[in-house]
């Protein structure tokens, strides 16, 4: 492990001042994907330069599309329409994006032609079934790794038909993954899930003149390869990175900051409503509309939180984010309890596990649970040494835990953190975070 790659992140006494935090994940995903499968040029603005998301552009050129960073946040993308996409010349590597993996098996099952999906050792941990079987009843010619379940996936293109899918799971990537598979359909592909997950790439499809309905939790999209044009669009802020400053601003005292420029996708808020339902200090200004999405300011200061219970529909709307409530959780007065959150067990590393494992090295006593976990509050962190596993989101709960132990934390495999949030320690930096 270089040196680089392990950091400390020191007790301060305050988080002051404002920022911005990088562009949304799962937006600057679906830009490239659906640039790449327009006509015309697609300017990326407020790109997330994570590592997942280059991820995708390099999927994307290997499919014979011309992509360009012209700034680390600004890319363009010359689209070659649906029939454009080219047999790639190699394995598409994803790297470390589940969304990548998920969102392009469903893309390249209706193309007329050969493609290999694999990614870095948690990828090929990560169940591809949830996307496989709905899209080998749509006709897909799926194979992989433990009957298809794993990565590496190989696609050989083949005629889809319509089909409508009752998911068992909450989750924007099967719902993507299909209703981009139903793109080469001639009919209606109708996904409905048991409740509503993150509708980016809905909202994404119409922006670029794509046509679908969607009625409570059921979204039917009309193939037959549809016109789609190049826009222009514009990244706001990622919400779940945010989540890391907003917890870390309620915890350390005196703290007051300002974080810009944040998506508020309904979707994708429950981080707000389970803190302020934990009794954050959080007020939204500016609220405003911006392309397809919504964006708001938050300003967080300090406050003295109180256990809750999150479980329920809540969950979708702020599932990447419970690993960082837990630490919130652990600065609480009184208990918290996470259920429903069986997801978390998929993730880049079977989150519950992980933080259950790294907080007991740190002193800290959580019980996990199947689909969660409970945690008592006024939990005191000692100095200690964590490993990230690879998973950022793990990474940067540890660095904000740092700010309010007794003494530092050291974090592990730091590296992990660019996935989502590249400039993590700069802007935890310019806050008045001390790390070395
Ligand atoms: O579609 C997306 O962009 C994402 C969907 C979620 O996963 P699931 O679809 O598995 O819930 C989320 O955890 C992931 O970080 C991004
Ligand atoms: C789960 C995540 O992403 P993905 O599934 O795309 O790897 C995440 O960013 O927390």
């Amino acid at each position: 492990m270089g040196q680089n790659n392990k950091i400390a992140f020191h007790p301060i006494s305050t988080l002051t001042g404002e920022c911005e935090v990088p562009g949304d994940k799962s937006i600057s995903h679906r830009a490239v994907i659906f640039g790449s499968i327009s006509k015309g040029i697609t300017e990326i603005n407020n790109f997330l330069p994570g590592l997942d998301c280059i991820s995708t552009i390099s999927c994307f050129q290997k499919l014979g599309v011309e992509i360009k960073q012209k700034t680390s946040s600004t890319v363009i993308v010359k689209g070659v329409g649906l029939h454009g996409l080219l047999e790639p010349y190699d394995v598409l590597d994803v790297g470390n994006s589940g969304t990548t993996i998920r969102l392009l098996t469903g893309l390249l099952s209706g193309t007329k032609f050969y493609s290999v999906l694999t990614g870095d050792s948690s990828i090929r941990k990560r169940p591809m079934k949830r996307v496989k079987e709905p899209l080998q009843q749509m006709g897909a010619n799926l194979m992989g790794r433990d009957q298809g379940n794993l990565a590496p996936i190989t696609i050989i293109g083949a005629p889809l038909q319509p089909m409508h899918y009752h998911s068992p799971v909450a989750s924007a990537q099967v719902k993507s993954s299909i209703l981009l598979a139903g793109l080469w359909v001639d009919g209606q592909t109708v996904v409905t899930e048991p409740t509503k997950s993150r509708d980016h790439t809905e909202r994404m499809y119409t922006s670029f003149g794509g046509s679908l309905h969607v009625d409570g939790n059921t979204v039917t999209i009309l193939g037959g390869s549809p016109k789609l044009e190049g826009q222009k669009v514009n990244v706001p802020g990622d919400i779940s990175s945010a989540a890391f400053l907003m917890v870390a601003a309620s915890i350390i005292p005196n703290s007051e900051i300002c974080i810009r420029n944040v998506g508020m996708n309904p979707t994708r808020s429950g981080i707000v409503d389970a803190l302020l339902a934990m009794n954050a200090d959080i007020e939204i200004i500016n609220e405003r509309k911006y392309g397809e999405e919504l964006v708001a300011d938050f300003i967080v200061r300090s406050s003295n939180l109180i256990g809750t219970e999150i479980s329920g529909d809540i969950i979708p709307r702020l599932i990447d984010e419970i690993p960082v409530l837990l630490i919130a959780a652990t600065q609480a007065k009184g208990k918290t309890v996470i259920r429903d959150a069986k997801e978390l067990r998929v993730k880049e590393t079977d989150r519950i596990q992980v933080m259950h494992d790294e907080l007991l090295k740190l002193g800290v006593i959580t019980i996990p649970r199947e689909d969660g976990m409970e945690i008592d509050g006024e939990q005191e962190f000692t100095s200690g040494t964590i490993y990230t596993h690879h998973d950022h989101r793990i990474g940067m709960c540890f660095a904000i835990a740092g700010c309010v132990a007794k003494g530092p934390i050291f974090i592990e495999d730091y590296d992990a953190v660019k996935v989502s949030f590249p400039n993590f320690t700069e802007v935890m930096n310019s806050l008045g975070a001390i790390c070395e």
